[in-house]
């Protein structure tokens, strides 16, 4: 059983750049009085000082009354004449024929819609939502025909679609973790969890996973794992323990509700442009994961990478497991090569193999042994990663 400490930690905004508090008078003033709910990032008052805009005028003529002479137009004559019965239907208020010109997605009513309410103009709406229901309905039924077709249109529409549902997703699961937990907090990623971990049955994704019994370890921990694409974020949830942040790269913040979301679950942004500033957060973070009892996820990578190999790995994170003297615990996801590969447009359905490898202790270890515990994390995933990956005599040739 993991051992929690005295109580779940609830803000982490002191491990980001993120003033933690916005104005608490005038416009931009936070609803709540502790100014809890998060804020766009960076914002200046510049918009404060800006001009109101002018107050609306009164309008300057009396509206026409019924059956007087309507004043010139300041319109050009066909605006005008548009005006006096605007839109596709106005020949119906006029009492005219259609024009013969027009020809509009519902090219005649159908039965059962011309005997509904009997006006003209309810019957020509009719059939115009008809028609557009037509072209829905063959695009729909295209659609499948076209993924077949074309593996650029397949990838294009699933990757597309993940995007989409991140983003309402993160849209909707942001209000319910405002109104649960308040705020700012590592207690929001149980819902995040929750909601993350349905994504995978859309896409035909099924995960094997091994050894989370490894997560049980007394207190914080530092847990690496390879990072080979946006999927990672399924993969993430479906193993994520509790109490446990992640890191990521500033950049995320503004991804709209996908932004909002993650900043409310907690997770620590670094400039990755920055390495003085980097390295500050991480120092943080080491300072203050103990004493708030969580766990942080590290992709020590640093950025995406859908080779089935592993790139050198960046020493952060093993830094901060010394300088906390917490264990490193690696998590290693089977390459997704096979199912997945943006530069071949191929996305399709697959299986991962995850693997909760055991901890590797840093108690007593110091910063002069961070390149070797690096070393020998990597040295262990790579290996874990082919043998997932059912190519497990290569880790020698390319090592
Ligand atoms: C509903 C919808 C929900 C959606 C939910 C989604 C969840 C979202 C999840 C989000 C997931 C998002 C996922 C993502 O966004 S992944 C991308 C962001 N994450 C990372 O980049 C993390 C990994 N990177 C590192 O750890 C780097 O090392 C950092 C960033 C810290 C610096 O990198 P940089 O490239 O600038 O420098 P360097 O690594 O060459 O190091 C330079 C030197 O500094 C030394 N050094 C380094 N660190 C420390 C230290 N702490 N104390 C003391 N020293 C330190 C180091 O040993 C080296 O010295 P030497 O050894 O050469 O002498
Ligand atoms: C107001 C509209 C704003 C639109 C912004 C569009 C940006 C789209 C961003 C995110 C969409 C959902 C993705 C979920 C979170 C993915 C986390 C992730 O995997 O980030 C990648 C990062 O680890 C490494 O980045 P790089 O490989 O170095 O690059």
């Amino acid at each position: 059983m993991v051992k929690q400490g005295p109580k779940a930690p609830t803000y982490y905004h002191e491990w980001t750049q993120i003033p933690p508090r916005m104005p608490t008078r005038g416009p931009n003033a936070p609803s709540s009085h502790h100014g809890r709910h998060p804020q766009p990032p960076h914002r200046t008052t510049k918009h404060l000082r800006a001009p109101l805009p002018a107050p609306p005028q009164p309008p300057t003529s009396l509206p026409t009354a019924p059956g007087r002479p309507r004043p010139p137009s300041p319109c050009p004559p066909r605006l005008a004449e548009g005006r006096a019965g605007a839109g596709r239907t106005a020949h119906i208020r006029r009492g005219q024929p259609r024009a013969k010109g027009w020809k509009g997605p519902g090219f005649s009513s159908p039965r059962w819609a011309r005997g509904l309410g009997g006006v003209k103009g309810r019957e020509e709406s009719s059939s115009m939502e008809l028609g557009w229901l037509l072209w829905g309905a063959a695009v729909l039924l295209l659609l499948p025909v076209l993924m077949e077709l074309s593996p650029a249109v397949n990838f294009a529409l699933r990757i597309g679609f993940y995007y989409l549902l991140f983003f309402v997703c993160s849209a909707l699961t942001a209000p319910v973790c405002l109104l649960v937990n308040g705020g700012r907090t590592v207690k929001n990623m149980r819902i995040i969890k929750t909601v993350v971990k349905t994504f995978k049955y859309f896409f035909g994704l099924r995960f094997e996973v091994k050894g989370l019994e490894n997560f049980e370890v007394e207190g914080p921990a530092i847990i690496v794992s390879n990072h080979q694409s946006i999927l990672d974020m399924m993969g993430l949830m479906e193993v994520l323990p509790d109490n446990c942040v992640q890191v990521g790269k500033k950049e995320l913040m503004y991804a709209g509700t996908v932004g909002l979301i993650i900043y409310l679950g907690g997770v620590i942004f670094i400039n990755r442009k920055s390495t003085s500033s980097a390295k500050m957060v991480m120092a943080e973070v080491a300072k203050t994961m103990a004493t708030d009892n969580v766990k942080v996820w590290v992709y020590p990578e640093g950025t995406r990478n859908c080779t089935g190999d592993l790139l050198p790995f960046k020493k952060g994170a093993f830094h901060v497991a010394v300088q906390a003297q917490v264990p490193v615990i690696p998590v290693v996801y089977s390459s997704f090569t096979t199912f997945y590969n943006p530069k071949k447009n191929l996305f399709t359905s697959g299986k991962i193999k995850v693997e909760v490898l055991p901890p590797i202790e840093t108690k007593g270890l110091t910063s002069d042994d961070v390149s070797e515990l690096t070393d020998r994390c990597y040295r262990i995933m790579r290996e874990t990663l082919f043998r997932l990956s059912g190519r497990p005599g290569e880790v020698k040739d390319s090592s």
